[in-house]
C-alpha cells in the first residue's frame, strides 16, 4: 500500500511521520505522476487559499479530482476537508468532490486553536486538536456524520470521501489514520 501525502503546503510531514510510526510506505505528492501509483491520498492542514492556487501553480487539480471520482480513498484534514467540499460558502470552492458545506475559520481566526477528545465513528475518547478549524454546517445525502463535537459536524464520510476538521497526524492518537487506512483495505 502506498499512501500519497499532497505536499505543496502545511501539515504534510507529520501526516508522514504519523504513516511510517505504522509502517506505510508514502510518497509526497508534489506533481501529477505519481498519482496514478498511489492507492490512498491525504490532504493536509495548512492555509486552504494557498494550497488552492497551488494545486494550479503544479498542474495537479484534474488528475487529482478525476482519481477521488474513480473511487480512490481521500482523507482532508481541515483545510483539505475546505479543498474536497463542494460549497464553502461565498469563497469559490477548489476540488469540489463531496457534499457538505464548510465554514471555515469556524472557531474564530485566532483563538480558535483547543484540543479535545471525543468520540470518532464506533470509537471513543479520540484525541482532536483543532488549528483555526473549520467545521461542517451542511451535510448532503450519501455523507455520514463521524463525529460531532459541542454541537458541530468535526468529522464525515461519503464513500471514498473522509473529511475532519482537526489534526489526528500531531498526536500519538492513531485512530482516525487505521480507519483511513483501512478504508484503502
Ligand atoms: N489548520 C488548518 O488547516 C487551518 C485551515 C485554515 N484556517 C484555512 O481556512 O485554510
Amino acid at each position: 500500500m502506498l499512501i500519497g501525502v499532497l505536499a505543496l503546503q502545511g501539515a504534510f510531514r507529520e501526516h508522514i511521520l504519523a504513516l511510517e510510526k505504522m509502517e506505510i510506505d508514502t510518497i509526497e505528492v508534489k506533481s501529477n505522476d505519481c498519482i496514478k501509483e498511489i492507492d490512498g491520498l491525504i490532504i493536509p492542514g495548512g492555509e486552504s487559499t494557498t494550497m488552492g492556487k497551488l494545486l494550479d501553480s503544479f498542474d495537479l487539480r484534474d488528475e487529482i479530482k478525476k482519481r477521488i471520482l474513480s473511487g480512490m480513498p481521500v482523507w482532508g484534514t481541515c483545510a483539505g476537508m475546505i479543498l474536497l467540499a463542494k460549497d464553502i460558502g461565498k469563497e469559490k470552492a477548489h476540488l469540489k468532490v463531496m457534499n457538505i458545506r464548510v465554514k471555515r475559520n469556524g472557531y474564530g481566526r485566532q483563538l480558535g486553536s483547543f484540543i479535545s477528545k471525543g468520540k470518532f465513528a464506533n470509537y471513543t475518547n479520540v484525541s482532536m486538536p483543532f488549528i483555526r478549524a473549520p467545521y461542517i454546517e451542511k451535510v448532503g445525502k450519501n455523507v455520514e456524520v463521524l463525529s460531532i463535537i459541542d454541537g458541530k459536524i468535526v468529522a464525515a464520510r461519503e464513500n471514498n470521501i473522509l473529511v475532519t476538521s482537526f489534526h489526528p497526524e500531531i498526536t500519538d492518537d492513531l485512530t482516525v489514520l487505521e480507519y483511513f487506512v483501512k478504508m484503502i483495505e
